[in-house]
C-alpha cells in the first residue's frame, strides 16, 4: 500500500498553532520545516518544539515529514539525531545534489535507530533537488537507498540557481520537471511537485497544478490550507473518467474472455496500457474518496 501524495502541507516549525492545528485542514502529508521558514536565531528552538509537538501530538492517518536542515549546515546532524528520535514517517532532505547527499543521510539514520533500538528503515527519506547539479543527478539520487520514499522538486532555489525567475507557464522549469519526475518513475518511488508561493492567486495555482497533475507527478508541495482544495479537485477524477474507466474494464474483460487482448471502445482502440490507466483512474477515485490509503 502506498500514501495519496496529492497535498504535502509545508508548516513552519517555529510556529506552534500552526503546527498543532496543521492536520486539521486534509492535506495528504503535511511537512514540518525546520529549514527555510525558520531564521538561523530559532533553529535550536525549533527544533526542540518540533521534537515535543511530534512526541505529543496525534496527527491520525496523515503522513507526517520533517523537513530537515542540510548535513552540510551547522544544524543537520542535530536535526537528523532529533527528529529520528520523534519519530515521523520520513525525513525531507533540502538541496540533495548527489546520491552520496542520500546515503550520508540514510546511515547517519541507521546509526541513530540502531542507539535508540528502532527497527532498521523505519524512518523513510524523500529527497529534494533544488539546484542545476541535483536536477542532472536526480537518477542516482532517486535510487541511493531503499528507505527513498520519494524526490521533489524545489523551484524557488532552483530558479535561483538558474540565475533565472519563476513565470506563471513554467517553461524554465519544464526539463528539470520532467528530469525529476522521469528519475522517479524509474526508481518507483513518488513525484512531488514545487509550492507556488502566490497563495492569493488561485487562477495561476490551479493551472500550474493541471500542468503538474499532465506531466504525471503524484501531487505538490504546498505552503497554505487554501490550497488543499484545489489540488484534490483537479487530482480526483471526474465521474466521466469514472464512467469511462468502467467501459474500459467491462469491455477488456469480455474481449480477454474471446481471447483477445485488445478492444474497441467508442470508436477508440484499448488495450494494456489503457487498461492500467483505467485502473489508476479508479484506484485514485476510490482513494479520493475513503482516505489517504490507495494502491
Ligand atoms: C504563506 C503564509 C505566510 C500565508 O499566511 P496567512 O496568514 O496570509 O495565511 P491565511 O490563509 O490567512 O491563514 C488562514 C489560517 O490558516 C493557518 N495557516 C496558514 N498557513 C498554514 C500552514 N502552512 N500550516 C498550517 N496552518 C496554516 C493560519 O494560521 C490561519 O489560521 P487561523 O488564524 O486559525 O485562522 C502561510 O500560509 C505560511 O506560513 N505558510 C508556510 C510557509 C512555509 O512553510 N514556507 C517554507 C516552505 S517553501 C520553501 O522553502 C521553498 C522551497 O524550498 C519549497 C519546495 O521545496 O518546493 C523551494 O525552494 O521552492
Ligand atoms: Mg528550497
Amino acid at each position: 500500500m502506498q500514501n495519496l501524495r496529492r497535498t504535502m502541507l509545508y508548516v513552519p516549525g517555529n510556529n506552534p498553532g500552526m503546527i498543532r492545528d496543521v492536520h486539521i485542514y486534509g492535506s495528504d502529508s503535511i511537512m514540518i520545516d525546520l529549514e527555510d521558514s525558520v531564521s538561523v536565531h530559532e533553529k535550536d528552538a525549533a527544533r526542540l518544539l518540533v521534537y515535543h509537538s511530534l512526541k505529543t501530538l496525534d496527527y491520525g492517518n496523515t503522513e507526517v515529514l520533517v523537513r530537515v536542515n542540510a548535513l552540510n549546515t551547522p544544524y543537520g546532524r542535530k536535526d537528523f539525531e532529533a527528529m529520528v528520535r520523534a519519530k515521523p514517517d520520513a525525513i525531507r532532505l533540502p538541496k540533495t545534489e548527489t546520491a552520496e547527499d542520500v546515503l550520508e543521510a540514510d546511515q547517519l539514520i541507521s546509526k541513530i535507530e540502531q542507539e535508540i533500538g528502532m527497527e532498521q528503515g523505519t524512518i523513510k527519506l524523500f529527497a529534494a533537488v533544488e539546484s542545476a547539479k541535483g536536477v542532472l543527478n536526480a537518477q542516482q539520487i532517486a535510487t541511493a537507498s531503499d528507505r527513498l520514499i520519494g524526490i521533489a522538486i524545489g523551484a524557488e532555489d532552483f530558479v535561483t540557481d538558474l540565475k533565472t525567475t519563476r513565470s506563471l507557464e513554467g517553461i524554465e522549469l519544464l526539463t528539470a520537471r520532467s528530469l525529476v519526475l522521469f528519475a522517479a518513475r524509474a526508481a518507483g518511488i513518488a513525484a512531488v511537485d514545487t509550492v507556488f508561493s502566490d497563495v492569493e492567486d488561485e487562477e495561476g495555482f490551479t493551472n500550474e497544478v493541471k500542468l503538474i497533475k499532465q506531466l504525471g507527478f503524484d501531487g505538490k508541495s504546498i505552503i497554505n490550507p487554501r490550497q488543499i482544495d484545489i489540488v484534490h479537485k483537479v487530482y480526483t477524477p471526474t465521474e466521466e473518467e469514472i464512467r469511462k474507466s468502467l467501459r474500459i474494464i467491462e469491455a477488456i474483460k469480455e474481449a480477454e474472455e474471446k481471447g483477445s487482448g485488445v478492444i474497441s471502445v467508442g470508436g477508440k482502440m484499448v488495450d494494456k496500457p489503457i487498461v492500467e490507466r483505467a485502473r489508476r483512474v479508479l484506484d485514485l477515485a476510490d482513494a479520493s474518496k475513503c482516505g489517504t490509503r490507495w494502491m
